[in-house]
């Protein structure tokens, strides 16, 4: 068995309290190390927050928070020479070029002409932006100028990356390109704290935390997610005779592998069935209901019932308001649920000496 990655970032019972609802309220959660954790909740619900105590922008009123493996409240220049920043208000010099802006930045974190220049020309490759190297701040794209930004963060070479909404306002192609980047960094080992107020960009991390009013609702994989907000998966049943219906719901409840089964609105031969995966159950349940020996009834069709993030984060947020839910995964895909349970139980939070030694 593989060892689990270190944590980049532990927070335990985090607050730091502005009013009523406004701040961050027992945040406790980890990102392991090469992985992108994305943060997504609506505007003024605590994400920036969340980023500026990673940062050590703020100290938090309650509990501690180390990353990799130093109280960020204590970063010295040796410490944040492994963190980017692509901050939500972002900053560039109009009348410089976009190479002068990006060195501008790197001489701030005391990088050598020599290491600028060779780290320059790969990440304006890596970001499409080669061919305006020479064009200045002012006569950039709005979508060129987020790209310069990242340029930017990544040009001292950090270990762990904080993109503040980077998305925000910008078009969907250019989103599915930042993601790329994103996942590109992860995939050469970097940490990625991301938020976003964008929903379906949920697809694109490894783990998600939503969050309200400056509350963590629920931290997991983007897949776990669903199930734990569904339940399980949905298999959508459509039979070829309506006559059938009240059988095939007599037979599938009987089913112990059936989770539940719901009507589909204003449909006669339809039905929307919960079990913990889909992909394995639907075999199973075809042949329960065809079994000519049995109920033999012909299914018309049955597939998994593909739900957007915004359907998911929808029923997180009404469980929350009825009943708040354990932020803390209880999920059945043992794979990815080991990974992260493996993590969080080897993040000793409150066992770290409060040293001030950078971990890499
Ligand atoms: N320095 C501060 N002093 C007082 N209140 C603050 C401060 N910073 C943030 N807040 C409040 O705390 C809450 C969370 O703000 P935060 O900026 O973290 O939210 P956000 O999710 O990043 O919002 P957005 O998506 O609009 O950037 C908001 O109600 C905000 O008004």
């Amino acid at each position: 068995m593989t060892s689990p990655r270190a944590n980049a970032i532990e927070s335990q019972d985090v607050s730091l309290i502005f009013g009523e609802n406004a701040g961050v309220f027992d945040q406790t959660y980890i990102v392991p190390e090469g992985t992108i954790l994305g943060l997504i909740g609506p505007s003024g619900c605590g994400k920036t927050t969340t980023v500026r105590l990673a940062l050590g922008l703020y100290r938090p009123h309650k509990g501690t928070i180390r990353v990799l493996g130093v109280n960020p409240a204590t970063f010295r220049a040796e410490h944040q020479a492994h963190i980017g920043y692509i901050p939500q208000q972002f900053v560039l010099y109009p009348n410089l070029s976009v190479a002068e802006n990006a060195e501008f930045i790197a001489s701030l974190y005391g990088m050598r002409r020599s290491q600028i220049r060779a780290r320059l020309d790969e990440l304006l490759e890596f970001v499409d932006l080669t061919d305006a190297r020479h064009r200045l701040g002012r006569q950039l794209s709005g979508g060129m100028q987020r790209r310069l930004m990242l340029v930017g963060a990544l040009m001292h070479d950090p270990d762990l990356i904080f993109a503040d909404e980077p998305t925000a306002g910008i078009d969907p192609v250019l989103r599915g390109k930042f993601w790329d980047y994103f996942r590109a960094l992860r995939d050469q080992g970097r940490t990625l704290l991301i938020t976003t107020q964008i929903v379906s960009e949920a697809m694109y991390c490894d783990y998600v935390a939503v969050m309200r009013q400056g509350r963590l609702l629920a931290i997991d994989t983007p897949q776990n997610l669903k199930r734990r907000a569904l339940g399980g998966e949905i298999i959508h049943l459509t039979l070829a005779n309506p006559a059938n219906l009240a059988k095939a719901v007599g037979a599938l409840r009987r089913y112990p592998h059936v989770k539940e089964v719901r009507y589909v609105p204003e449909s006669d031969r339809e039905l929307y069935v919960t079990v913990d995966d889909a992909g394995d159950w639907i075999p199973d349940v075809l042949n329960l209901l065809e079994d000519p020996n049995g109920p033999n009834i012909v299914v018309e069709s049955a597939e998994e019932l593909a739900l957007t993030f915004d359907d998911v984060f929808i029923r997180i947020i009404r469980q929350w308001e009825t009943q708040p839910i354990d932020p803390t995964p209880t999920v059945d895909d043992m794979a990815e649920k080991a990974t992260y349970d493996q993590h969080r139980a080897g993040s000793s939070y409150a066992s770290h000496p409060d040293d001030n030694t950078p971990r890499r």
